[in-house]
């Protein structure tokens, strides 16, 4: 057994679109995600996030639940919609809710950790060609810039981006997520505005706020292992590494593409999107690193075309998602980081989590013990890394509650507290007490 030291924060993760409801009102617009729900067999069943958890109602009993918790950080997304409804349309009852929400929340002793973008595009933006349009980098500045000015004096710790790879690489080139388009080139020069973007948000960040802010940026990352020794694996696991990792890694940390994405990329993007001084803006130095991890990747030569690899299904443990339970590619990833990218840079784990068939019990509670044995594995983890002189400041679980789960609606459950969607009532499940003795004891 091994204690957290005292200003190791324990906290819970939301975003606003998938938390939040209130679609419509005070002011708020459309977003890519509105509009991506209303489209046919994007969404499981049509769900969409016009109540989802009421977050924006509720937010004061959300609040007092973290606190009897003992939760010590909350961190949140911001909707651009709400903001900026409209292009050059600043919206003050946007920034309304989150000033209250904020209030609530200093007021009970928990940190606020704002995550600026989580997807949620407003849709006029879209509409002018979005992560697509390079003018978007000077949009989201006048949005980060007015959140600096009306925020920056309660909230201390910022994110630029949620995980860029699914804005940019699930969104255009999968097409999982909203927009939901199906173009490689298009991604990659996504991937490149979105990084334009979180750089012209820290040099704005730097020139308003005061040294005691910190700014920094969350990145999903796996481990990604070769499904046998043979060249090929090796070499398919190399570019899925690539892919997932090093694509963001390496211009954020070492000011440069990596070679062999470029190169193979290269192949597919419409047109030459790196100009001068892009890599330095996107490089700027961060205050910490955000990661939200969830899974490693087993991969073998694939015949896409495009990668050529492959992930495999593992016989092992899985999530309700599908995911591997691998624990250990937790500390791998962050030793990764600390001896190729960060060094002593702090790290957060922005996100982790598991998604299980929740149900509520006879005796009216939820006995979700195998995301309590989840969570307790990978915290161990973390603790690990930590012993092993790891710069971890904090974990926040992914997530608070159940919520709208993109595409997969409200069918799967990642909460530690079970959210009844036909009454919004909130039952704590067995993992939130859980979490609360974790707390408390610091000891895992
Ligand atoms: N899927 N899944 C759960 C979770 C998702 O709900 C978050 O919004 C994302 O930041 C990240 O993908 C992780």
């Amino acid at each position: 057994m091994s204690d957290f030291n005292k200003d190791f924060l324990f906290g819970v993760a939301t975003a606003s679109y998938q938390v939040e409801g209130a679609y419509n009102e005070d002011g708020r617009s459309m977003s890519i995600w509105d509009t991506f729900c209303r489209q046919d067999g994007k969404v499981y069943k049509g769900h969409n996030g016009d109540v989802a958890c009421d977050h924006y109602h509720l937010y004061k009993d959300d609040v007092k639940m973290m606190k009897d918790l003992g939760i010590e950080a909350y961190r949140f997304s911001i909707a651009w919609p709400r903001i900026f409804p409209e292009k050059g349309h600043y919206n003050p009852k946007g920034i309304d809710f989150y000033k209250r929400l904020t209030d609530e929340l200093l007021k009970n002793d928990i940190k606020p950790f704002v995550t600026i973008y989580h997807w949620d595009l407003p849709q006029w933006a879209d509409d002018l060609g979005g992560w697509l349009n390079r003018e978007v980098v000077d949009w989201f500045g006048e949005y980060v810039s007015k959140l600096f000015n009306e925020l920056g004096g309660y909230i201390r710790n910022w994110i630029t981006l949620n995980e860029p790879w699914c804005s940019s690489f699930l969104s255009y080139f999968i097409g999982e997520h909203a927009p939901g388009h199906k173009d490689l080139g298009e991604a990659v020069l996504v991937s490149h505005n979105l990084l334009l973007a979180h750089g012209k948000a820290v040099e704005i960040f730097r020139d308003i706020n005061s040294s005691d802010s910190k700014i920094g940026i969350t990145l999903n990352l796996n481990e990604v292992f070769p499904a046998t020794d043979s060249p090929e694996d090796k070499a398919a696991a190399r570019i899925a590494d690539g892919f997932q990792n090093r694509w963001f890694l390496d211009p954020i940390f070492k000011g440069e593409y990596p070679k062999d994405m470029l190169e193979l990329f290269g192949k597919y993007a419409k047109t030459d999107f790196i100009t001068d001084g892009d890599l330095k803006r996107i490089s700027q130095k961060l205050d910490f690193l955000g990661v939200n991890y969830y899974t490693r990747a087993v991969v073998k030569k694939g015949n896409d075309g495009i990668l050529n690899a492959e992930q495999i299904d593992v016989d092992n443990e899985k999530t309700e998602m599908g995911w591997e339970v691998y624990p250990e590619s937790l500390y791998n990833i962050l030793m990764r980081l600390k001896n190729e990218y960060t060094f002593d840079l702090p790290l957060y784990i922005t996100e982790n989590g598991a998604a299980y068939k929740d149900v509520v019990s006879d005796d009216g509670h939820v006995h979700d013990e195998k995301r309590v044995e989840f969570l307790k594995k990978h915290f161990k983890q973390a603790k690990r890394f930590i012993d092993d002189g790891g710069n971890l400041r904090g974990y926040f679980v992914w997530s608070l509650m159940d919520n709208f789960e993109w595409a997969h609606g409200y069918s799967k459950r990642f909460g530690i507290v079970y959210v009844d969607y036909e009454t919004e009532k909130r039952i704590l499940k067995d993992s939130a007490l859980w979490y609360k003795n974790l707390i408390s004891t610091r000891t895992i």
